[in-house]
């Protein structure tokens, strides 16, 4: 890939830059970004990774292969027709935007241009991302694994079918806010406690560490690991106890499922929206 432009430049935006910049996929320099307004945060890119930050459209246009879509999903039909002259047939458009549909997009642009959609989430920052990509029937192998090599910059890589991305966002999209209100309730307990705040989270966080690998080496279920740590008359039997009181999987099960349906409702609104403006 010769150029690639980021429209948006908030956290997403700036983690995938962090890690196309870091894996070396391309010279910093061939990266052009802008955003809405943010001019320091524009000169603030430019200046950590030695990309091209302008609102000159045309400068960031010229010859580029992909564009990455990192605004938030209100904006999108904004930001599309700010852009919408310069997505020709050829460049592959690639859009993070929660809920915003492949078809949404393509009303909204030539009908020839390639699109993928991604639900990557926020341990992109630290190269530990878990993203989905679907496609539309203009992405060609080579655009394919161009954006596959683009987000296995920031993690694991996986494709699926458009259809599916809804539920991706509400489960690994959204993923690390549930693990971090599970840390929050963890570090609250361990303080009311007794412990002390630096010696509950270094705890914490090496038994979310080590759950998270037993679960990726182990052969065994998730159940089954739940099992072993848990003795008959036990601890652990004693405090799952209460969370089945509180029916804390079922919660657990209702939350993600309410995040996919928002994924759904907010893919909704925006067509809405856009058949409104038509
Ligand atoms: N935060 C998260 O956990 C995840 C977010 N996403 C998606 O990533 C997208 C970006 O999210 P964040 O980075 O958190 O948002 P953010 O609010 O940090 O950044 C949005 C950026 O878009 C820019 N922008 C808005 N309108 C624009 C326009 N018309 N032209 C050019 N730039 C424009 C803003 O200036 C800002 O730089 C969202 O669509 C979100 O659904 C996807 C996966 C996870
Ligand atoms: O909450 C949101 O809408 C975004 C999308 C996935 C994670 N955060």
């Amino acid at each position: 890939m010769n150029k690639l432009a980021i429209i948006g430049a908030g956290s997403m935006a700036e983690a995938l830059l962090s890690g196309i910049v870091k894996n070396k996929l391309m010279d910093s320099k061939q990266i052009w970004m802008t955003n809405k307004a943010d001019h320091e945060k524009l000169i603030a890119l430019q200046n950590q990774y030695g990309v091209q930050t302008t609102y000159d459209l045309e400068a960031i246009f010229q010859d580029v292969d992909a564009v990455i879509l990192a605004v938030k999903p209100k904006d999108a039909a904004e930001a599309i027709s700010y852009i919408k002259s310069y997505l020709k047939e050829g460049l592959l458009l690639i859009s993070v935007m929660a809920g915003v549909g492949i078809q949404t997009i393509e009303k909204l642009v030539d009908p020839s241009l390639a699109i993928v959609r991604a639900m990557p989430n926020t341990s992109a920052a630290i190269g530990k991302s878990a993203t989905a990509l679907a496609i539309n029937t203009k992405v060609s192998p080579t655009q394919l694994e161009l954006s596959l090599n683009i987000f296995k910059t920031v993690g694991l890589t996986t494709t699926v079918q458009e259809d599916q991305l809804d539920a991706v966002t509400g489960l690994s999209g959204s993923g690390p806010a549930y693990i971090y209100y599970l840390a929050e309730a963890m570090e609250k307990s361990a303080i009311d406690s007794g412990l002390e705040k630096d010696v509950a989270k270094e705890l914490i966080i090496q038994t979310l560490i080590g759950a998270a690998e037993m679960l990726a080496k182990s052969k065994k279920e998730p159940e089954q690991l739940r099992k072993e740590v848990t003795s008959p008359g036990g601890t652990t039997e004693a405090g799952l106890k209460i969370l089945e009181t509180y029916r804390v999987q079922h919660a657990f099960i209702d939350c993600i499922k309410e995040a996919t349906a928002q994924s759904k409702r907010l893919g909704e609104h925006i067509r809405a929206g856009m058949k409104m403006n038509s």
